[in-house]
């Protein structure tokens, strides 16, 4: 039975709306338009990158379930993809049961909305080596928590993402400065937290996986560093010992066939002397992923799209080594701009985005630069070095 679709803009057009328009969803609306979909990006902000791409753009306060109805009743789009964890979920599992495609499901945008759902599935129900958790409402049940699982040990909201509001309790006199950071920092003010047990890995990697109708298919492994709880820069392929791959490849596929549906998930694991750990899920492109715009014949953001969209994914092609190293501003800034672009492009297998966000905020990501070379040192090297070569200037 042939469903194909009308171009964009036309009475058979075939509709994607994102929830979440930053430089993900910017990625991801490109790729849908290539395969003549038509977009829409709705976020909290105007002039959000994706906002600057898709063919129509909402801005609307995403965790309030009415509003977050009326733009996708408005619109009534074929498929629904979040691109954030800060959005009213039950207003999305509602709407999948009144007939609309959330992508990968709307339990996954659940579940992983906030940090308790996927640790308790992940933990609880699937029995998945994860760190040692509390969860804790209040500040003395966070003194509880640090009690039960000593320092160091770590502190995030139960919202948040790119490390906002998350801190390392290194002593019981931290414990309220913790406790304060995280109120702030959460994405939905929701005052409470995970407390995990500090976890001494070797190294860190994303497993990004791709559920489609051609089924589970792995992406090569990236590791990446993080400062602040926030990626600075990744590298693709992380070599593991086959132990490693096995046992990151079943915790991927236990915790994504959990979750089902089709798209990408950015599996994010802990590489141990004693093996291998959970640590979360994000069921959309990852931040750590942008590399494989540099490394991949597919990236990140056109196997989410392809698969999110029914197609099948037959095969994913490592092409290159690879690299990526992220530009983040050091304050708060209306007006500013980005200079040496001209030096960064100077290098060779160098490529930047700029994401276009309107304002500078303190560590916020605002370009990445991605490098290839001949091994992932080399691309490392490179992608800093690109990365070094843009400028900040703030007016
Ligand atoms: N229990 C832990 N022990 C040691 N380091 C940790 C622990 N939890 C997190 N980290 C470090 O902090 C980084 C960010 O943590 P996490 O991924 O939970 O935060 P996040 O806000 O969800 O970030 P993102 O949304 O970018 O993935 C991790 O990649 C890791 O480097
Ligand atoms: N680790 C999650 C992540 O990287 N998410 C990406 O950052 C954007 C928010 O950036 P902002 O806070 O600068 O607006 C999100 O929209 C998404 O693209
Ligand atoms: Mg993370």
């Amino acid at each position: 039975m042939f469903n194909g679709y009308g171009s964009p803009l036309t009475a058979k057009a075939r509709k994607m709306m994102l929830l979440g328009a930053g430089e993900l969803g910017k990625e991801a609306v490109i790729e849908a338009q290539r395969l003549g979909v038509e977009t829409i990006a709705v976020d909290r902000y105007a002039n959000a990158p994706a906002m600057q791409v898709a063919h129509r753009a909402y801005v609307v306060d995403m965790l309030d379930g009415e509003a977050l109805r009326r733009v996708i009743e408005e619109e009534r789009p074929d498929v629904i993809v979040p691109e954030i964890e800060a959005i009213a979920t039950d207003t999305l599992v509602e709407l999948e049961r009144e007939g609309y495609r959330v992508a990968p499901t709307a339990a996954a945008a659940r579940l992983t909305m906030d940090r308790e759902g996927i640790r308790r599935l992940a933990a609880e129900k699937l029995g998945l080596p994860t760190a040692p958790y509390r969860f804790a409402d209040t500040l003395d049940e966070l003194r509880a928590a640090v009690a039960e699982l000593g320092t160091p040990c770590v502190v995030k909201p139960i919202m948040s993402s790119s490390g906002k509001g998350q801190s390392i309790c290194r002593a019981e006199t931290e414990i309220e400065a913790c406790w304060n950071y995280a109120m702030e920092g959460g994405r939905a003010k929701k005052g409470r937290v995970i407390v995990e047990g500090f976890v001494t890995f070797e190294s860190e990697i994303t497993l990004l996986t791709v559920r489609s109708v051609s089924g589970t298919a792995f992406c090569a492994p990236i590791g990446h560093v993080q400062k602040d709880g926030d990626y600075i820069e990744s590298w693709q392929p992380h070599a593991l010992t086959d132990r490693e791959r096995e046992e990151a490849e079943a915790i991927a596929r236990a915790v994504t066939d959990a979750l089902g549906g089709y798209g990408i998930y950015g599996v994010e694991l802990f590489l141990t002397k004693a093996g291998v750990l959970f640590s979360e899920v994000s069921p959309r492109p990852h931040d750590t992923g942008m590399v494989t715009m540099a490394t991949q014949d597919l990236s990140e953001f056109a196997l989410h799209v392809r698969a999110v969209l029914g197609f099948p994914v037959p095969a994913i092609r490592l092409l290159t080594p690879g690299a990526s190293h992220t530009l983040k501003a050091d304050r708060d800034a209306e007006s500013f701009r980005i200079g040496g672009v001209e030096r960064a492009l100077a290098l060779p297998n160098t490529q930047v985005r700029l994401f276009g966000k309107p304002v500078t905020k303190t560590g916020r990501r605002m370009a990445v630069a991605l490098s290839t070379a001949g091994n992932t040192e080399e691309a490392r090297a490179l992608a800093r070095q690109a990365a070094e070569s843009l400028t900040l200037e703030y007016d």
